[in-house]
């Protein structure tokens, strides 16, 4: 019977291609390997073209590249494909449809237009330059102990907890907070159980086999709401007005309306998880690649301090609102995202009917992995796309100025990043304040850095990432 309406839906449609699958596990294997999932999907599109089908497990997934099909997908029929398979096992068993990532209901919209006003006000923005300057004192005061070149992973991992932090939560830790550290690995040891490649998703039989590990996630999932209730908490003790974080601006604003669109504090606590989540390790591998270029590219290194200096001087620091007196700056950190931007696929879409993308028919509830990166480096809107040149971003400040969905880090349509403003504002300060204080080289600055990448489940990371000198400038 399932081979049957298997062949039914095939002859009713005209499919994308893709390669014949086993029974159960689908195309599973052919996608796990040393090399990881990305390189193997990218085989897949040598053979298949810009959109196929691939069966992984239980799910058919249609996998789309390109910038004309991207846009199909995500801005043309952006309001039929907005929504996420929150059915799939993990999802539906740890995240239940709460929060952001895994909402299809109102309350999705409600929290995305909240964190969206608070990433916009002054308020909000004036006190995250505030702890943004003490972070970078205390990244500074570490970095002052080390004479040779070591491991900045650790250091920038911190300064993006804290800014995180001090956004969603008004607070800033210490690096040795046992709060900070708890609520640290609590949340990476959810992310790595619940991301969304582990393969109950594709297999949900073998969560019998694996129910030890998603009682752990609900258990860690609790430990850091108990912890966001106590903050809360404290927030209803001591009210602020003008609110200077998320949370604020949510319960002082926000809270009644929230309960009439039916945003309950689940939501709400699942919404901070979720930026924690989404936001911690993209901060922390878009900083490396970004380091990485500036050193492999001492010359446009140079460009950057002397256009800080310049304007800002040596003295103070860099805030963000200083943005639109370094362009080239700006246009540098562009670059190295359009070209080594972390995430290789959007979070899955699925649509709630029949679609067509580039002529093929996606069926109703198909999964699809909509791909970032190819529009980025398309010879249609990029001269020489493989060529590292900040200049082609000078003058183009707002992305508005770009043809539509050539330049899409973050995505495009009505799910893009919700935590686009805060993730350049955290980008542009650490990056420009170390450059004004620091010379950024390697132990061996002669020799050019592998730009190789390697793919894990929380992004494309550096395969090789330099211990990384910081020397500090007179
Ligand atoms: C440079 C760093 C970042 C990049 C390149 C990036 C990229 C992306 C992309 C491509 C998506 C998928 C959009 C889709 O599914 O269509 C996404 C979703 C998301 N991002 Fe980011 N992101 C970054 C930083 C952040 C930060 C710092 C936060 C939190 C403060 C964050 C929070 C989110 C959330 C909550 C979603 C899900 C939105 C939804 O489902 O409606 N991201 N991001």
């Amino acid at each position: 019977a399932y081979a049957a309406a298997c062949a039914m839906w095939r002859t009713r449609y005209r499919l994308p291609p893709g390669p014949w699958a086993w029974p159960i596990i689908g195309n599973l294997p052919q996608l796990k390997g040393k090399e990881g999932f990305y390189h193997y999907v990218l085989e897949f599109r040598k053979t298949y073209g810009d959109i196929f089908r691939l069966k992984m497990g239980v799910h058919e997934v249609v996998f789309v590249f390109g910038h004309q099909h991207v846009q199909e997908v995500l801005c043309k029929n952006g309001a039929l494909t907005s929504n996420r398979p929150n059915w799939m096992y993990i999802p539906n068993k740890i995240f239940k449809g709460k929060g952001i990532v895994w909402n299809n209901r109102d309350a999705c919209k409600a929290l995305r237009s909240v964190l969206k006003l608070a990433q916009e006000d002054s308020y909000v923005v004036a006190s995250l330059q505030r702890y943004l300057a003490t972070e970078f004192d205390v990244f500074q005061s570490h970095v002052k102990d080390k004479s040779s070149a070591y491991d900045l992973e650790y250091l920038i991992g911190q300064t993006s907890f804290n800014f995180l932090s001090a956004f969603l939560l008004g607070k800033r830790y210490s690096y040795d907070d046992p709060t900070m550290i708890e609520i640290r690995n609590k949340l990476a040891e959810f992310g790595a159980s619940t991301a969304s490649a582990n393969p109950e998703n594709y297999l949900p039989f073998l969560a019998n086999f694996t129910q030890a590990k998603f009682q752990t996630a609900a258990a860690n999932q609790e430990i850091v709401f108990n912890r966001f209730r106590e903050i809360i908490q404290e927030k209803r003790n001591t009210p602020e007005d003008p609110p200077t974080d998320f949370l604020r601006i949510y319960l002082s604003n926000y809270e009644k309306e929230g309960l009439k669109n039916g945003t309950c504090e689940a939501d709400l606590l699942q919404a901070v998880m979720d930026m924690f989540l989404a936001g911690k390790d993209n901060l922390l591998l878009s900083t490396k690649w970004i380091l990485m270029a500036l050193v492999n590219y001492p010359e446009v290194q140079s460009k950057c301090r002397s256009e800080i200096h310049q304007v800002i001087g040596q003295g103070q620091r860099v805030q963000s609102q200083d943005r639109s007196r370094t362009p080239y700056t700006v246009a540098t950190i562009k670059e190295i995202q359009r070209l080594y931007s972390p995430v290789t696929f959007t979070v899955f879409h699925y649509p709630e009917q029949d679609i067509q993308v580039g002529g093929y028919d996606v069926p109703k509830d198909t999964l699809m992995m909509i791909e970032c990166k190819a529009p980025c480096r398309d010879k249609q809107f990029w001269k020489d796309p493989e060529v590292f040149n900040p200049d082609r971003f000078l003058g183009i400040d707002g992305e508005g100025q770009l043809p539509e969905g050539c330049f899409i880090p973050y995505g495009e349509g009505p799910r893009y990043c919700i935590g686009k403003y805060v993730a350049d504002m955290f980008m542009y300060f650490l990056v420009t304040n170390i450059i004004q204080n620091f010379k950024i080289t390697t132990k061996h600055p002669e020799q050019p850095l592998s730009f190789e990448n390697a793919f894990s489940f929380f992004g494309l990371q550096p395969l090789h990432f330099p211990e990384i000198k910081l020397e500090a400038l007179e």
